[in-house]
């Protein structure tokens, strides 16, 4: 209902492809990367520094946002833009992947699952029309099914059954979505199967018959190898519609961006960047760089000669090291905002390869360069 998709340009020699998704909180270019904001703060930043770096959609957590601060703070508030004072775009999760790898207790039933509170053992339930309506006071401009995403492995019957059952989820989702969202909201289908090809396909041709605004890949990123990932990627994706948005969902990793984007993937999103950030880890042109470790005490060079953040052209190994050894909080800002506006360039090279048909070349230099 309330974004619209443009392709602008396809690569040539890839299914990847440069977009726009214009939503009522502003466009956003795709590829493209999303910050993880799971208490409503993507964390360590502010957000000045998310626009700063580039940042152009950033992701809420429904889950623990209706834990804390609750929705009634959210109602109140008038949704989580004029709470966290971000006026780009928000995408939500449903809630069902959080509250199968955080609560306790869980029963999961056909009108949808039980749980207890991480924060304080408390009982809930969520149905698929009450995951939107949750959705629906964060206001954000892009929510998402409520689905049940199947850890790996997990054997066939229950996959078939899981996946059934997130198609009449996801149908009963987008009724009280027609029926009760903002006029600017949009809601995307979730693709699900395992990694069983046949419930895949059938997963997609039921979900991708519904009228959502976009579709995304459920179940991956959640213990597959990357080859298995791989596989279910590149079968997938071709099945979703080319004129809709397509959000990988979980990833990732460089190279997991790299192989989402060249299958025709649009979105992705993951929790490393600031996660790895606060253990002392950063993402450079050269690989991975653990600038916690001795080596780095006297090298007074920045993290990556090659990034022009404002990390790098400010402070040196030497200096966020030691921030990182004394546990300084600064040490992980430095280090977050570095890691977050690495994925974000790396995007906006990969649109410009795209625009110039030479997205293969990029990836091949990228990975050379990287050590993959
Ligand atoms: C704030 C926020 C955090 C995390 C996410 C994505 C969370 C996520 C997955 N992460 C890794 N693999 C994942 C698979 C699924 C999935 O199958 N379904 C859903 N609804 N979410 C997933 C979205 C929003
Ligand atoms: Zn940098």
């Amino acid at each position: 209902m309330g974004l619209k998709f443009e392709v602008i340009k396809k690569d040539k020699n890839s299914n990847a492809r440069v977009g726009v998704i214009h939503t009522a909180h502003g466009d956003i270019p795709t590829p493209i990367f999303m910050p993880v904001g799971t208490l409503g703060t993507v964390k360590t930043m502010s957000v000045e520094e998310l626009d700063q770096m580039g940042a152009k959609i950033i992701l809420g957590n429904t889950y623990h946002l209706y834990l804390k601060p609750g929705m009634n703070i959210m109602r109140q508030a008038g949704g989580l833009h004029k709470f966290m004072n971000w006026n780009k775009p928000i995408l939500t999760d449903s809630g069902g992947f959080q509250v199968f790898s955080l609560s306790e207790r869980r029963k999961i039933n056909e009108n949808g699952v039980e749980f207890r509170s991480h924060i304080d053992g408390s009982k809930h339930f969520f149905t698929p029309e009450k995951s939107i309506e949750i959705q629906n006071d964060i206001h954000s401009d892009i929510m998402m099914s409520f689905d049940e995403c199947v850890e790996v492995p997990a054997d066939y019957d229950y996959v078939k059954q899981s996946m059934e059952r997130t198609i009449r989820w996801a149908k009963r989702g987008l009724d009280y979505h027609k029926e009760h969202s903002y006029k600017d909201q949009s809601l995307f289908g979730i693709v699900q199967g395992g990694m069983y090809k046949d419930l895949r396909e059938k997963s997609a041709i039921e979900t991708t018959a519904m009228d959502f605004d976009g579709f995304s890949i459920g179940g991956l990123s959640v213990g597959e190898t990357k080859e298995e990932m791989i596989d279910i990627l590149n079968f997938t994706t071709p099945l979703l519609p080319e004129d809709k948005p397509r959000y990988n969902m979980g990833v990732g990793t460089p190279d997991y961006l790299f192989e989402s984007y060249q299958a025709g993937i649009d979105m992705a999103d993951c929790v490393l960047p600031t996660r790895i950030a606060r253990n002392g880890t950063a993402i450079t042109s050269h690989g991975r760089l653990v600038v916690r470790n001795a080596a780095y005490m006297d090298d007074f060079t920045p993290l990556d000669s090659e990034c022009d953040c404002y990390t790098c052209r400010n402070y040196s190994r030497a200096y966020i090291r030691h921030l990182v050894n004394v546990n300084e909080i600064l040490g992980a800002r430095l280090l977050s905002y570095h890691n977050l506006y690495f994925l974000l360039k790396m995007c906006e090279n990969i649109r410009q390869a795209i625009m110039e048909d030479r997205f293969l070349e990029y990836k091949e230099e990228f990975y050379s360069k990287y050590g993959y």
